[in-house]
């Protein structure tokens, strides 16, 4: 066998010593520069392996616990180490000629199965289970062990399994992502790696990452500080990026940045993943951040995207604002969340009639989601009725914990909230506030569940013929109504549509399907456009032209459904269709590097994009 390997490795040209002594760590795809040696044939002690038999041929049964051994990998994987590599491995689906030339005779049983069947298998199993965790946690070990396989399930089955691997499940999963833990996925930054983390990028085995999804897991979703254990927001996004916007896996890299946790329950919890210490601030907290944005520029270059999730509030607008014009940074809860929202406000107005300026906006929640898509909704309108941003405001309403964001508050308050201080006298109570401001749309992004109550769902019905009511909060524990609470209590007049899934509701006799109104929809898209087009900033006109893209791709029918959303059985297209708008604009505005511009954008997204379909090994 290692007679086999060594002429394997000869013929490659990619030579390296097993023995102990030398000390070469070799990762898969290295280069002999890498590392470290400029000799393309090393010292091969072929008498070392051949033969097989007992022989300790790496010393490493011999070896004691204070003598060290080289770990060490080939380039190309075959046999045992092929069924291993998630990336490589199609379990029964290698066909007889490739299990002769990979070595893997036996290494399977005989049966050669096709990816459809695996399909069918795996989505048979996933469907015994009945707790969405065991769910969840069998789609993470499909992703773990048969890349290609998950991605097929994920595109394939997206309805069914975007409530496994996304929102509410991941919520769940990452509350109990220590107790959960089985193997790493992506890269974890701590404050122990403050001064080095150039070299820990370094240790990730990818060398070209186009996408960076990162968290300091300081607000998952509507949960709060669940500190390192926040890895499950990064991880899923990322797998969106690739099933839903075709970006190729092998280009995302999740990170997580772990700087303590404040939550009390995790730091007594003995399975804990993070820094068992209490959240680092200020400067501490300023420095490793800063190290990090520069290592990611450093290592990756001028256009990777890094793509901000689930920070609190008090560092997120500061992350953005920083980091905006130095790089290709988007943060999804502000920027994503009031993208996908004014799509489907600008949808809805086929349904509710008028203009965006006509309406009266009222939110509950006043942080990063609230506020995020109060400024685009004020700046769609200001564009198109050519009316400033301070007058376009107006319309737009917030309520946050301590009631309606009123002038006499404004010295107290946020940045970020200042400018959504009008004049009206103080209001505390939400059912108070609808009455008064009377809004044509309600807007939850508060993270508190049950906050739309009954006297708040009718107060909304009787000013309007059709609410439009848009639970945002994530995951569905903290929804602020139910669809069924929303068609109920407007005897089926609502629009209604929620960050996380809701089944159909009937009433009444009829059928009400919610619709989902979740980034989901724009980031995988955005992102793909920004890839593809090489585009260098963020700029506010590519998130209007990401909403445009989306509101286009309602058709009659979602109408007629009451759905101000198209279904995500079709989000593959929808994001091509979002890619080339994006892209379209970011030439416009001369953003995009990669020149000339491809004549047809949707084609050249979908071109772009990477499908899960087996590859045949030579
Ligand atoms: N559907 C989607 O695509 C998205 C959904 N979200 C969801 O939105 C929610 C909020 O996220 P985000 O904006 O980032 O969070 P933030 O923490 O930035 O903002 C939360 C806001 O809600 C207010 N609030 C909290 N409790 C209440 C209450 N009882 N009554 C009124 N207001 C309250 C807070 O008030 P105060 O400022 O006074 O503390 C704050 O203004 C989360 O559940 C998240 O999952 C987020 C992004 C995308
Ligand atoms: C969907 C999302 O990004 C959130 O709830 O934070
Ligand atoms: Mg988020």
């Amino acid at each position: 066998m290692f007679g086999r390997e060594t002429a394997m490795r000869k013929a490659l040209g990619v030579l390296v010593s097993r023995r102990g002594e030398r000390k070469l760590r070799v990762q898969m795809g290295s280069t002999l520069e890498q590392i470290g040696c400029d000799d393309p044939v090393l010292d091969i002690d072929d008498k070392a392996g051949v033969g097989g038999g007992v022989e300790d041929a790496y010393g490493e049964d011999r070896a004691t616990e204070d003598q060290p051994f080289t770990p060490w990998t080939v380039s190309v994987a075959s046999g045992y180490t092929l069924l291993r590599d998630p990336h490589h491995n199609k379990g029964l689906a290698f066909t007889e000629k490739e299990r002769d030339a990979h070595y893997l005779r036996g290494l399977l049983p005989p049966i050669c199965l096709s990816q459809e069947v695996q399909e069918k298998r795996m989505m048979h199993n996933l469907r015994q289970y009945k707790v969405p965790l065991q769910r969840y946690m069998a789609m993470m070990d499909l992703q773990e062990r048969n890349e290609r396989l998950f991605y097929k399930l994920l595109i394939d089955n997206v309805e069914e399994l975007l409530p496994v691997v996304y929102t509410p499940t991941v919520g769940e999963a990452c509350q109990k992502y220590g107790s959960i833990f089985r193997r790493p996925q992506g890269l974890y930054i701590s404050l122990k790696e403050k001064g080095k983390i150039l070299e820990v990028l370094k240790n990730w085995p990818e060398k070209s990452v186009q996408v960076i999804v990162v968290t300091d897991g300081e607000r998952i979703l509507g949960l709060g500080d669940l500190g390192c254990q926040g890895m499950g927001i990064p991880v899923g996004k990322l797998s969106l990026y690739t099933a839903l916007g075709g970006v190729r896996p092998s280009l995302c890299l999740p990170i997580t940045i772990d700087v303590g946790t404040n939550n009390e329950q995790l730091l007594k919890d003995e399975f804990y993943i993070g820094l068992r210490q209490r959240r680092a601030r200020g400067q501490e907290y300023a420095e490793l951040l800063d190290e990090f944005m520069s290592a990611v520029k450093q290592n990756y270059g001028e256009k990777i995207l890094i793509q901000f999730e689930d920070f609190a509030n008090h560092n997120a607008f500061e992350l953005l604002e920083r980091y905006r014009t130095t790089h290709l940074v988007f943060n999804d809860d502000i920027q994503g969340t009031a993208s996908v929202v004014l799509a489907g406000l600008i949808a809805a107005l086929k349904v509710v009639g008028g203009t965006l300026a006509d309406h009266t906006f009222l939110f509950l929640g006043a942080g990063e989601a609230g506020t995020g898509i109060a400024e685009l909704i004020a700046l769609e309108i200001s564009k198109k009725i050519k009316a400033p941003l301070e007058e376009t405001r107006k319309k737009i309403w917030l309520v946050d914990s301590k009631g309606l964001i009123v002038n006499s508050r404004k010295e107290s308050l946020q940045h970020f909230k200042k400018p959504w201080a009008h004049d009206h006298e103080p209001v505390k109570e939400l059912a108070v506030a609808v009455k008064a401001i009377k809004p044509t749309v309600l807007i939850g992004t508060s993270g508190v569940g049950k906050t739309f109550t009954k006297d708040v769902v009718e107060a909304m019905a009787s000013l309007n013929e059709k609410p439009l009511i848009l639970a945002l909060s994530n995951p569905t524990s903290q929804a602020e109504c139910t669809a069924e609470e929303a068609y109920t209590w407007t005897k089926g007049r609502a629009i209604f549509a929620s960050g996380s899934p809701f089944d159909p509701v009937e009433y009444n006799g009829n059928v009400f399907t919610p619709g989902q109104a979740n980034n989901a929809y724009i980031f995988p898209g955005f992102g793909l456009g920004l890839i593809m087009s090489g585009t260098i900033r963020v700029h506010d006109d590519l998130l209007l032209a990401a909403s445009e893209a989306l509101a286009a791709q309602v058709t009659e029918e979602n109408y007629a459904a009451g759905l101000i959303y198209p279904p995500f059985t079709n989000i593959r297209k929808i994001s091509a269709n979002i890619a080339a708008n994006v892209a379209s604009k970011a030439y416009e505005l001369g953003l995009a590097s990669h020149l000339p511009r491809p004549r047809d954008l949707v084609k050249y997204a979908e071109s772009c994009m990477y499908t899960p379909i087996y590859r045949s090994y030579r």
